[in-house]
């Protein structure tokens, strides 16, 4: 039995001449902030728990259960990606709709719950614009409460407020840590700003070349000189 809300067994997976590697786990309710420099996996990272992406060996198992060989829509898990991922042909609505049924069978208390969410993201009045008459925060703020709308156990964010400048993304933030308590969810987050890690996780995966090179509590971890790859990416020292 595995009481973790991730784990990650021996994963790999082939991108190119290179690959990625991963095996960590991560208890319910925890917040992960996942970071590393451009190119480093995190993305990669993100779809295998999803499921956008099949490990070539290893296996993931999402709440002690094995999910390898399930499709992403059978695993428990909210994405929300870096592009926002929505419909350019489909309204607000529907595109938040379309994370709670596939079909759009939905009663008043979907209707209510979609409501509800774009409310809490600033959308209210929103529903029935198409993606592209919305700026790129507001687009942004869509797939954030399209993800908060299903409330499943497991909440991937890719870089979630990038672009919506520091009050915004901040408020967008707290709502998140909100709907994380409410669900009991658990989160890994990928972000390139320390900020965002320091007001949200208790947890650092530092992804480097395709390899998790650190996993740490966040406390002190900026602060860490034993990474070499962790100070070249901050800024403050040369490359290994
Ligand atoms: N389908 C693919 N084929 C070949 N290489 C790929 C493919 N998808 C991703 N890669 C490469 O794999 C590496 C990891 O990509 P990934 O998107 O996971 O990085 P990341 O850490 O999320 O980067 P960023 O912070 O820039 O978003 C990159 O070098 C990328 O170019």
């Amino acid at each position: 039995m595995n009481a973790s809300a991730i784990e990650l067994r021996h994963v790999t997976h082939a991108l190119g001449n290179a690959g990625v590697a991963f095996s960590f786990s991560r208890e319910t309710g925890s917040v992960t902030a996942v970071l590393g420099p451009s190119g480093a996996g995190k993305s990669t990272l993100l779809n295998l728990i999803a499921g956008f992406l099949a490990p070539d060996q290893g296996q993931v198992f999402v709440n002690g259960r094995d999910v390898t060989a399930l499709p992403p829509a059978g695993r428990g898990v909210s994405m929300v990606f870096q592009d926002n991922n929505l419909f350019a042909h489909l309204d607000i609505r529907t595109n938040i709709a379309l994370g709670l049924d596939p079909a759009l069978r939905l009663g008043r208390a979907e209707n209510a719950v979609i409501e509800a969410a774009m409310e809490r993201v600033g959308l209210a009045g929103f529903g029935r614009r198409k993606p592209g008459t919305l700026s790129g925060g507001e687009r942004q703020r869509v797939a954030l409460a399209r993800a908060f709308a299903r409330r499943k156990p497991l909440l991937l964010l890719d870089e979630p407020f990038d672009g919506l400048g520091p009050g915004l993304a901040a408020e967008m933030l707290s709502l998140m840590l909100e709907i994380r308590a409410e669900v009991g969810a658990t989160v890994l987050m990928v972000t390139h700003e320390p900020a965002e890690a320091r007001a949200a996780a208790d947890r650092v995966l530092f992804v480097d070349r395709g390899r998790i090179a650190a996993d740490a509590p966040l406390a002190g971890f900026f602060e860490r000189s034993d990474i070499p790859a962790l100070r070249h990416y901050l800024g403050s020292g040369a490359p290994d």
